[in-house]
């Protein structure tokens, strides 16, 4: 097993109110971990100290062994539900602004070759997704599903090793969530990526997921719901979906 993230005793609190409380578990490198859970477990505190967003009250979190810096890096990527890209952006600019960002901190735009480098890998990145006919149409020209591929290449385009989904396809229709899921699972090998992702959607964390994580209180107080926090219920490893780790980078395949 290559451990990519741990959490080791990981506690959240806000103020008096303690949302996550002893953590502690280990996320292989190239898993898919669906997490779920009731409104308000703290699934999406649960991104957010993935992300670097949020950092624990208690415990701690390493990556790779270290621990993990409180700040987001290239090496992790989120999409959520809705309104990750900009409306005033084309898909292909949206898809290289993350890259500009990166590369170009303070003037955000990138010149000469390295643009025409970062236009290429946005273009590619938007045919990987299936919007390669689709570079110059702003968000409102899209569809839900299309609005969402884009995100997802956006996240990717600064090719992290972690993907963070929060409820991605919970605003799409059945159909479209179905061609998303065939898209995700396919990212997911051909980018070698460790996947978290929540959803309120029983099967699909079950369908998509190597593993599912389910957040919750252990101890309720009726009287003072804030006193304790939640944490993995029940943790369920699926079949042997996960396979060879050449090298550092993971290769996956799906039975
Ligand atoms: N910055 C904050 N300050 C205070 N309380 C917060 C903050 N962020 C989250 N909370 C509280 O933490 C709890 C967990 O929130 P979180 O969004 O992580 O839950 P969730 O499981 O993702 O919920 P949902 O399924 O409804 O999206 C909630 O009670 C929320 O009100």
């Amino acid at each position: 097993m290559n451990t990519l993230l741990s959490f080791k005793d990981v506690w959240v609190e806000y103020g008096d109110r303690i949302v996550i409380e002893k953590l502690t578990l280990d996320i292989e490198a190239g898993s898919f971990v669906s997490i779920v859970g009731p409104s308000g477990a703290g699934k999406s505190s649960f991104l957010r100290l993935i992300l670097g967003q949020e950092a624990p009250t208690q415990g701690e979190i390493l990556m790779d062994g270290t621990p993990l810096r409180a700040e987001c890096g290239p090496d992790r990527g989120i999409v959520f539900q809705r309104y990750s890209v900009f409306p005033h952006l084309s898909a292909l600019r949206n898809t290289m602004l993350g890259m500009e960002c990166e590369k170009s901190p303070i003037a955000t735009r990138l010149f000469g070759a390295r643009r025409r480098a970062a236009r290429e890998e946005a273009v590619e990145m938007l045919k990987a997704v299936g919007l390669g006919d689709s570079l110059d149409l702003y968000p409102a020209q899209m569809s839900g599903g299309m609005q969402q591929r884009l995100a997802i290449a956006q996240a990717l385009v600064k090719r992290p090793r972690i993907l963070l989904l929060d409820e991605p396809f919970g605003a799409l229709d059945p159909g479209i969530r179905a061609d998303m899921h065939t898209l995700i699972r396919r990212l997911w090998s051909d980018y070698g990526l460790t996947i978290v992702m929540v959803t309120h959607d029983i099967r699909e964390a079950f369908s998509l997921g190597t593993r599912v994580l389910a957040l919750d209180k252990r101890r309720h107080d009726p009287h003072a719901p804030h006193r304790f926090g939640a944490t993995a219920v029940y943790d369920l490893p699926l079949k042997d979906r996960i396979v060879h780790i050449p090298d550092e980078r993971v290769s996956i395949t799906i039975d």
